[in-house]
């Protein structure tokens, strides 16, 4: 069986695209990270609330759930969830301990650093090879247990970290798995359709920590470079700073406001597979700010690696062909925001 880090094992990256920059020693915004300063207008997110919120916000334990996320699916891609049940304590914690992490000093940092074939560990974004820029950003993935990273960090005392990662990651597979089987009714599928197109206990998952420094030039940087994730959905922690914005067609860049506790849960590529494209994967990307050092945690879901991906089949006029999940996350590995179009039909 293939494992979801397996899967990108085919697409080394070199080192130039792994070691992120010592921002703690940087004054002055670097060439290598100066991207042409772009002045489209975003909406600020002062101008909105939760009475009219630039993506729709759905309470979990609200009424017409089926229907206000295929809404969001359909219009936006993306939407933030309140009443989730998941405890403030918890989001906080994992908060505490990613901060932890991207404070130890640069050094220390690297001895967890990403292998070239590897997907686990400390480094910049994989996407980075697609730009002629680097990011203002530092990462650190986890694919189940990341107590081997873990260790390299902090020889004796990795376990709170690890504790931690660990109860937010089954936090998030419940949640995720209640999320998916709502966007699916919201396809049409029955529970029978569901139970048996992702059986619980199989999927790929991955939990992402993003660090985003504050910088010297925010206007001229960019925190994530746009991009669509590629799994089903993506779960996204983006504690109290903004940063996340979306593009969506006719208006341009929207941010996502953060709202107390409110997780954003967007559609990535193989759901944008499944749902024949009626629920887009939504670019998006992140910006940077002069003064707070921003710090976000997003969870990745998909099915097994191995397992097919098709259009569902009570959709009308098959727009995708079918392939294995590691076919298209190698394919994504190689092409960026290409793929989709490349595996059509
Ligand atoms: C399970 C995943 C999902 C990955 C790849 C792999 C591990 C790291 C994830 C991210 C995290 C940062 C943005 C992104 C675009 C990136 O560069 O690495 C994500 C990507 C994807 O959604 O494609
Ligand atoms: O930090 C953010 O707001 C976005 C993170 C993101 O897009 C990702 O990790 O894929
Ligand atoms: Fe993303």
């Amino acid at each position: 069986m293939t494992t979801l880090s397996e899967a990108y094992k085919d697409t080394p990256l070199n080192l130039q695209h792994i070691v992120p920059l010592d921002f703690e020693s940087i004054q002055e915004l670097p060439d290598s990270h100066a991207w042409s300063s772009s002045n489209e207008f975003t909406l600020p997110c002062s101008q909105t609330d939760e009475k009219s919120p630039s993506v729709p916000i759905v309470d979990l334990k609200g009424t017409n759930l089926v229907e206000k996320i295929g809404h969001a699916c359909e219009n936006y891609g993306v939407f933030q969830i309140i009443n989730h049940g998941v405890s403030s304590k918890l989001l906080n914690e994992v908060e505490y301990q990613a901060r932890r992490l991207f404070a130890l000093p640069a050094h220390q940092k690297l001895k967890a650093l990403r292998s070239p074939g590897g997907a686990t560990g400390y480094g910049i974004a994989r996407i980075s090879p697609f730009f002629p820029k680097f990011m203002w950003h530092e990462g650190f993935n986890m694919m189940g247990s990341p107590v081997d990273h873990a260790r390299e960090l902090w020889p004796i005392d990795y376990d709170n970290f690890c504790d931690v990662m660990e109860e937010y990651q089954k936090k998030m597979k419940s949640l995720v798995y209640q999320l998916l089987l709502l966007v699916l009714e919201s396809l049409g599928a029955s529970q029978e359709d569901m139970e048996s197109l992702f059986p619980t206990y199989e999927s790929a998952e991955s939990l992402q920590l993003n660090s985003y420094p504050s910088c010297p030039d925010p206007s001229r940087a960019i925190g994530l470079a746009p991009h669509t994730d590629s799994l089903f959905l993506t779960i996204l922690n983006q504690s109290d700073t903004n940063g996340l914005q979306i593009f969506r067609d006719g208006i341009g860049w929207v941010p996502v406001c953060p709202v107390n506790d409110a997780l954003v849960v967007n559609i990535g590529d193989l759901l944008h597979i499944f749902s024949n494209g009626r629920f887009p994967s939504v670019y998006h990307r992140a910006i940077v700010n002069e003064t707070k050092h921003r710090i976000s945690m997003a969870y990745f879901y998909g099915p097994p690696p191995e397992s097919e991906i098709a259009p569902f089949a009570k959709l009308p006029l098959r727009k995708y062909r079918s392939l294995k999940v590691k076919e298209y996350i190698g394919i994504k590995a190689k092409h960026l925001d290409k793929a989709l179009s490349l595996i059509r039909l």
